[in-house]
């Protein structure tokens, strides 16, 4: 799914309304209809219901839920702040509409705004994403009002206050809602951490937008959702006369003494994702372990028994993860070192792997065209070599990044974003906080070498990997629980 920008929304609301055909009132209506099927799938005609409206479309959009909850027979009560003149067109439109069934309540000073009780439900919809400056005076008040109430709170669309492309300021005023429900496709903002608490679980509602428009407008922000996934036509059906060198032979390095674990876990998931033969190259340390734990693997034990140092002969092997438990010994360096222009064939860099060349950063310009990095954010700052400002700047240094040094970056976290060398980014949807355990990210290592093995060409194994190392985690989720899970889990419950 792609994401777009405020104004591209705009413009595929714009070109909705003139190509369908159908009138911003009737999208609006059209828009409304699709947050209340939501909204009643959830909660029943026993809560009380505050529709806080704003007077742009957003405003309109909270004035035709209400009306449609009160046909419902929910209890409803709307308010308007008077945060300007007139309102919207539609709002004005919507406002007469409910004129005859109910009686709006104006908030036009601070003495009246209202108490919302700690059982109701707020339903925000006071500003949309035609947030032009941040809140202020009373309207900036009945946000703070409500978020200091203990009501449930469901934004309309986008939290009021909250900017979709671009940073808040840290001063900025905006609703904290339980759950936003928003129009046709995620915002920018829903993606990014310092935004979580401005978001609330999300999801977004089909209010039938043009599929031409989306079709036809470029954007650098995706979504990976499962059908976007699907498209990929990764196939789990083996043919009936496939044999495991059709599977390819996966090599792994990585472990050192006292972290074995991590290339143990790694080799584990890049078995489970259908390589045809694993070698794993660990110190010495790591050989009974990993036979142990692991006897379908193959070994290829380093003469060092606390380190890997030694560049193993890689011809022959369809792909390379290097990284988990590596450890940064000058001795482990300088296989590095030797190994980079080496490589022909797709790599993984995670981990250690990703410090080394953060602390030579000389040896970022012998990455191979391609390769994957998969940094989690202490680990690509590391990389960069300084912090950034915000989540935005963030987002800009990962793209230049992946673009700069031609190769494929995995940004881990909630909602990991995978950036590609022509710079465009793939946020992940799949995942949750149980994944947030010591060993989760040696699985996705293993995952994506794996099918770099398989011949599953790179920026698909990262994003593809990517999903499904996330759908496994949320399977095994509902299995342990997010805090009992662990990494072994996620492996556990892989297969796709
Ligand atoms: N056809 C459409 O455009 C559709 C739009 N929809 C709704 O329309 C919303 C966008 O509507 P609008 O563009 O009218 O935007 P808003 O509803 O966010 O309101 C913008 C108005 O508020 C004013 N404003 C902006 N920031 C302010 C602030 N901090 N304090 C006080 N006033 C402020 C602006 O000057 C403008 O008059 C979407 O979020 C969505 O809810 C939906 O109805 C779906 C269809
Ligand atoms: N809150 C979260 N929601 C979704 N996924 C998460 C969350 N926290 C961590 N993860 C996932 O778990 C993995 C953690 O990786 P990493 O930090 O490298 O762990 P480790 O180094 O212990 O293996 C990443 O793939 C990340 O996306
Ligand atoms: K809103």
């Amino acid at each position: 799914m792609k994401l777009f920008t405020v104004p591209q929304i705009r413009a595929w609301d714009a070109y909705t309304i003139a190509h369908e055909p159908i009138s911003s009132l009737q999208l609006m209506e059209r828009a409304s209809t699709a947050f209340v099927k939501w909204f009643c799938e959830r909660f029943d005609d026993r809560c009380t219901i505050n529709v806080v409206c704003g007077m742009g479309n957003n405003g309109g959009d909270g004035l035709v839920i209400g009306r449609l909850l009160l046909q419902k027979c929910y209890n409803v009560h709307i308010f308007v702040v008077k945060h300007s003149a007139g309102g919207s067109a539609d709002f004005e439109a919507n406002l007469a509409r409910l004129h005859p069934m109910t009686t709006v309540h104006w908030i036009t000073e601070s003495t009246d705004i209202p108490h919302f009780a700690q059982q109701s439900l707020v339903i925000d919809a006071l500003l949309g994403s035609g947030l032009s400056r941040p809140t202020q005076g009373f309207l900036a008040e009945v946000i703070q009002k409500i978020n200091d109430s203990s009501a449930t709170i469901i934004a309309v669309d986008i939290a009021s206050g909250l900017l979709a492309d671009t940073p808040n300021a840290l001063s900025d005023i905006i609703i904290k809602p339980d759950y936003t429900v928003s129009f046709q496709c995620p915002k920018l903002a829903f993606v990014q951490p310092q935004s979580a608490e401005y978001v609330g679980e999300w999801q977004v509602v089909d209010i039938g937008l043009s599929a031409a428009y989306a079709e036809a407008t470029a954007t650098p922000y995706f979504f990976s959702t499962a059908s976007f996934i699907n498209d990929f036509k990764i196939s789990n059906r083996r043919k009936k006369y496939a044999h495991k060198g059709s599977f390819g032979h996966a090599l792994l390095i990585g472990g050192s003494y006292g972290k074995i674990g991590a290339i143990v876990l790694s080799s584990k998931a890049c078995l489970r994702s259908g390589v045809g033969l694993l070698t794993v190259q660990t110190p010495r340390c790591g050989y009974d372990i990993l036979q142990t734990s692991l006897p379908e693997a193959m070994a290829l034990p380093d003469w060092h028994w606390m380190v890997n140092t030694t560049v193993p002969n890689i011809d022959g092997y369809s792909a390379v993860g290097i990284g988990p438990g590596l450890g940064k010994d000058p001795l482990t360096l300088q296989l590095l070192r030797e190994l980079l222009p080496k490589l022909t064939q797709p790599t993984v860099f995670d981990a250690d792997a990703l410090n080394l060349l953060s602390e030579h950063r000389e040896l970022l310009t012998l990455l191979p065209p391609n390769s994957i990095l998969t940094p989690h954010p202490k680990e690509f700052q590391r990389l960069l070599g300084r912090p950034w400002q915000d989540d935005f700047d963030k987002l800009s240094l990962l793209q230049t990044f992946a673009q700069q040094h031609q190769v494929i970056v995995c940004l881990k976290g909630a909602h990991t974003a995978v950036a590609l060398p022509n710079g465009t980014l793939y946020f992940n949807s799949t995942g949750n906080p149980g994944m947030a355990t010591g060993g989760s990210g040696d699985v996705l290592t293993g995952i994506i070498t794996g099918l770099l093995t398989q011949g599953i060409p790179p920026h698909q194994a990262a994003i593809f990997g990517v999903y499904q190392h996330g759908a496994a985690g949320d399977r095994a989720a509902q299995k342990c629980t997010q805090p009992g899970l662990i990494a072994s889990d996620i492996i556990n419950e892989m297969g796709w």
